[in-house]
């Protein structure tokens, strides 16, 4: 039996976060958010934290401004269809699939985000390596996992975070949950960060994402982590190594803009089922 005559697709991963990768440079599909809530779903669909929809700026309709037409651009969605700014594990994954692909020389590579274009290095190694652009902190916020209450600071990563830096034992935390937070500092939601720190320059981090649920790593996350952890040691700028369920990556905040460097795998490519396409 073929499922061949539906769309193509890839499924990949960046430290365990994972995505099902549709190629579709002219547009064309119907990226609806049944149809992503179906590809990501694990038991009736491929499963996935979100999608990741290949596509040239120019064919998008909503694609900034800054991001120029001929420019490959990573249409993210969360698992429930949402769409969100950023996803920095995303973009790993995603200019690995353009190299892999021969859409792109391997290298220096511009991908197209909604937060703007995001300059990428990919390594002869397999990790790739984001220019994030700046984490910029914006104010002080709180949130609660069952009884014990978590300060944090709000970092925005082109996309929102709460990040929490505790000494309490992060594989107590039961974050199947939604984590509350302000509506007033994050009227759009929130990805939020549990950061501890285990070393001079080494974090571990667990993360409840929006749009998704607690995920074994999140790019933009460990950015934030980054940031808050830096200013628990008194520190504007600096690297730290963050551990997350799923892996290692590298982080490093300046003055001006943060990197992270990290591993990207695809794991498998086919075709959607076009019936099961056509219903979901
Ligand atoms: N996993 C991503 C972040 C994806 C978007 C996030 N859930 C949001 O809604 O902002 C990453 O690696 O950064």
């Amino acid at each position: 039996m073929r499922t061949s005559d539906g769309p193509r697709f890839l499924k990949g991963h960046g430290t365990q976060n994972d995505f099902v990768i549709l190629p579709d440079p002219d547009g064309e599909l119907k990226l609806t958010d049944s149809r992503v809530q179906a590809l990501c779903d694990r038991q009736r669909g491929l499963g996935a934290d979100g999608v990741l929809r290949v596509v040239r700026a120019g064919a998008l309709e909503d694609a900034p401004e800054s991001v120029p037409s001929d420019v490959w651009f990573m249409d993210y969605r969360n698992a429930d269809g949402s769409i969100a700014e950023m996803c920095g594990n995303g973009v790993r994954v995603f200019a690995h699939y353009l190299v892999q692909s021969g859409l792109a020389a391997p290298g220096e590579i511009a991908v197209g985000t909604r937060a703007g274009v995001r300059p990428v290095v990919t390594h002869p190694d397999g990790r790739v390596t984001v220019e994030m652009g700046p984490a910029t902190l914006f104010g002080e916020s709180a949130t609660k996992v069952g009884e014990t209450g978590f300060d944090g600071v709000a970092v925005d990563v082109g996309n929102p975070h709460l990040a929490c830096v505790t000494d309490a034992d992060l594989d107590s935390l039961d974050l199947k949950v939604q984590p509350p937070f302000d509506e007033t500092v994050f009227p759009n939601g929130v990805n939020v960060e549990f950061v501890r720190r285990t070393g001079p320059e080494r974090v571990r981090m667990r993360v409840h994402e929006r749009g998704v649920g607690e995920t074994r790593s999140c790019g933009t996350g460990t950015v934030a982590a980054t940031v808050a952890a830096l200013r628990a040691d008194g520190l504007t700028t600096g690297r730290r190594t963050v551990d997350v369920l799923g892996g290692t990556v590298e982080v490093e905040v300046t003055g001006s803009t943060s990197t992270l460097t990290g591993p990207a795998e695809l794991v498998a490519s086919g075709h959607l089922d076009a019936e099961w396409w056509a219903h979901a």
